[in-house]
């Protein structure tokens, strides 16, 4: 067995044979596909990928990891900080934008906007119509939106440098896995001594921004009370007590209340009270949520007010924290449960054993990198809710079947 590699390995693609077998799935896979069909457009994702990484050489996909795609991300974060994005489609989602008047308007340069155009084309997001004159594709045009463009300002502008820094975290703790929720690759790399990275984005400003990617990662995916998820109407609201003011649903740390309002909009007529709790921060910065909603500042690491609701719903939470601040989380939850009545639904990624999906690992990483947290398999789902000791169980994994990773998993008071 040999033990060197040669380096002409680097400059050959990076796997020859597997490109006809590649484009024949992917043909065959385009024969049954319907622009609706999430599912097989995921498996063509992930053949298209393994077809272009079969096709680039090794050398060539070094220079788009640190070449490439750096110097992508440094044009995109840009536009979206200067409004570029915003002005191209406000002077016309489907015009052609020439880089001078651009630059005029936006105060810059128009040597530098034409570099970094030239790379934004050159990357496949931008159509070349001349010199230094584009059009939008779909994605850029997409940058104009606050979801989808401040996710690179605040998670790349704001926080960039602790995936960067992660292997110098890992060296000065000697390789352990991360689960000190003070002391992650975060407070190493920006030399910060605030709670975690979300409070950190906040006290630099870029707490608005946080929020539009926190609206913006889920668009696409199924809310937790989809039917194909959770069916509420079967196993939320019978047995409910259904007087106005029984809370029905605790939204706890709900954000700007994306999912309780989502919940209004597709069950107006729910039993009960709905009730979104987040830090005062944020609550104050809720907007356009349905009146009917109770707004309520909250820390979870305090005693829950509202006591006996039927359902305390959590999305995105216990991904943030390694296990003893989940401990701690879960616990203020499980003194207000109601026996026999209340349910703790919890909207997470529950990871395989085999086969994750990437959306789910990309995940795990960030929580890994910054929060020292994790996104959680099924098994260290149960060892988390049922090995805590506080007299919780799980009844069940809610999932649609579909790769979307964001599972149901409904607990109890056992
Ligand atoms: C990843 S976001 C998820 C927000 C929302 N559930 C969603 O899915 O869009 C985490 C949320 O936890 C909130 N949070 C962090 N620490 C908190 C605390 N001690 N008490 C209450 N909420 C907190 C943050 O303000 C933020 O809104």
């Amino acid at each position: 067995m040999s033990t060197t590699v040669d380096l002409s390995l680097a400059t050959r693609p990076s796997d020859a044979d597997a490109v006809p077998g590649l484009i024949e799935d992917l043909t065959s896979l385009n024969g049954n596909w319907t622009e609706d069909d999430e599912e097989t457009r995921h498996k063509m994702v992930i053949k298209a990928r393994s077809l272009l990484q079969s096709l680039m050489t090794p050398r060539e996909q070094m220079l788009q990891h640190t070449w490439a795609d750096p110097g992508l991300d440094a044009a995109l974060t840009t536009g979206v900080d200067v409004g570029l994005w915003k002005l191209m489609v406000k002077n016309g989602v489907d015009a052609v934008h020439k880089v001078d008047h651009l630059a005029r308007s936006l105060g810059m340069d128009p040597e530098l906007l034409g570099r970094l155009l030239r790379h934004v084309c050159a990357m496949g997001h931008l159509v070349e119509v001349a010199q230094d004159e584009y059009k939008l594709t779909n994605f850029t045009k997409s940058m104009s939106l606050d979801v989808i463009g401040d996710s690179y300002v605040c998670l790349l502008g704001g926080i960039g440098r602790s995936p960067i820094d992660f292997y110098k975290f890992l060296r000065e703790t000697n390789w352990q896995n991360p689960v000190d929720a003070a002391h992650t690759a975060f407070h190493a790399s920006y030399n910060s001594d605030v709670p975690n990275c979300m409070v950190y984005l906040g006290s630099i400003g870029m707490g608005p921004q946080m929020n539009h990617h926190m609206g913006g990662y889920r668009q696409g995916r199924l809310p937790w009370h989809h039917p194909k998820i959770y069916p509420v109407e079967k196993e939320l609201f019978p047995g409910t007590d259904a007087s106005s003011d029984a809370p029905l649903v605790v939204d706890v740390a709900g954000g700007l209340g994306h999912d309780i309002d989502e919940f209004k909009r597709n069950y107006p007529n729910h039993p009960g009270k709905l009730i979104l709790q987040d830090r005062p921060t944020v609550i104050q910065d809720v907007k356009d949520i349905d009146p009917s909603i109770q707004r309520m500042p909250h820390d979870f690491l305090t005693e829950q007010p509202i006591k006996g609701a039927r359902a305390y719903f959590m999305h995105s939470i216990l991904h943030d924290w390694p296990d003893d601040v989940c401990q701690k989380i879960l616990a203020r939850l499980a003194e207000a449960m109601k026996p026999g009545y209340s349910k703790l639904l919890i909207f997470e990624c529950v990871i395989p054993r085999t086969g994750a999906y990437w959306e789910a690992t990309a995940g795990d990483m960030l929580m890994m990198t910054q929060l020292s947290a994790c996104e959680r398999t099924e098994d260290q789902w149960h060892q988390l809710i049922e090995g805590s000791g506080l007299g919780l169980k799980i009844v069940k994994f809610w999932s649609s079947g579909l790769s979307a990773v964001e599972n149901v998993i409904e607990c109890e008071l056992a």
